[in-house]
């Protein structure tokens, strides 16, 4: 999964993509390197980043998706927690929610029921605003929240008619969790397996890595390429990256020691 922010205050490549033919050059270049789902955000969720407005989080995300879609072969993920965003962005061609709010949102629920699209649910602790302010865990046990959360919300999905075979479940790295949760999180991470679902995970260029070697956002590739092949051998089905191309070559030299 490619990450194609579409925010002018986006962490990491700072609103490069925010023109639309900008944006689809960039999915292209994540197609060409091997990317099957391309992930538009139209929300920062960079702490302390400015609240973006439907309108605005519509005018960025909804003519990248139509673009992507009338011109690549690839699945496209709405990385959002807006109702409107989820309608819009499903008759434009997407193919995944990727609700780091797991539709908790007024309406959320709704939409993405409607929508027929595929659902990612993650866990979170916290609102982005707040949640890296000294993140706590009943017993400090992150793991046993993460499982709470995510059982609690596929079954709200199926309550709301989301089947199971739509759902997609992502312990949410970095959402609301320490480096030692972190850490924690990846080592445990197959118990996650219980579900039966994919699995989705995103460690790209995240803070754990910041905060583990002291790394700045635009030197945390191989850390990031270290954690993704964890992630593959603890039973990840779908990974969330940056950098495709080195990605790719990571995961399929893992697979093929893994598999071969
Ligand atoms: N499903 C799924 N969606 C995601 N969206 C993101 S945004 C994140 C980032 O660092 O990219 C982020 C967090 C905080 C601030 C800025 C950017 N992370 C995930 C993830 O881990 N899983």
């Amino acid at each position: 999964m490619g990450v194609l922010n579409v925010t002018p205050d986006s962490f990491s490549d700072g609103g490069r993509f925010v023109t639309r033919d900008a944006a689809l050059a960039q999915a292209r270049r994540m197609v060409e390197e091997g990317a099957g789902i391309i992930d538009v955000g139209g929300e920062s969720t960079r702490p302390g980043a400015a609240p973006v407005s439907e309108a605005q989080e519509l005018e960025r995300v909804v003519p990248v998706v139509d673009a992507i879609a009338r011109e690549l072969d690839v699945i496209i993920s709405l990385d959002t927690s807006t109702p409107a965003v989820m309608r819009e962005g499903a008759a434009a061609g997407a193919g995944l929610i990727n609700d780091v709010r797991s539709l908790r949102r007024p309406g959320a629920l709704e939409a993405a029921a409607a929508s027929g699209l595929a659902v990612c649910l993650m866990h979170m602790n916290g609102e982005p605003g707040v949640m890296q302010e000294s993140p706590s865990y009943p017993g400090d046990d992150v793991v046993a929240d993460v499982q709470r959360f995510l059982r609690e919300r596929v079954d709200a999905c199926l309550a709301a008619g989301i089947t199971r075979e739509r759902l997609v479940i992502d312990p949410g790295f970095g959402f609301g969790k320490t480096l030692a949760h972190n850490l924690h999180l990846l080592r445990e991470l197959d118990v996650l397996a219980e579900f039966e679902l994919p699995l989705l995970v995103g460690m790209s260029r995240k803070s754990m890595i910041g905060h583990a070697l002291g790394r700045p956002v635009d030197q945390r590739l191989p850390a990031g390429l270290a954690l993704h092949v964890m992630a593959l051998e603890r039973g990840a089905h779908i990974i969330r990256a940056h950098d495709v191309r080195e990605t790719v070559d990571a995961l399929n030299m893992a697979w093929a020691v893994l598999n071969g």
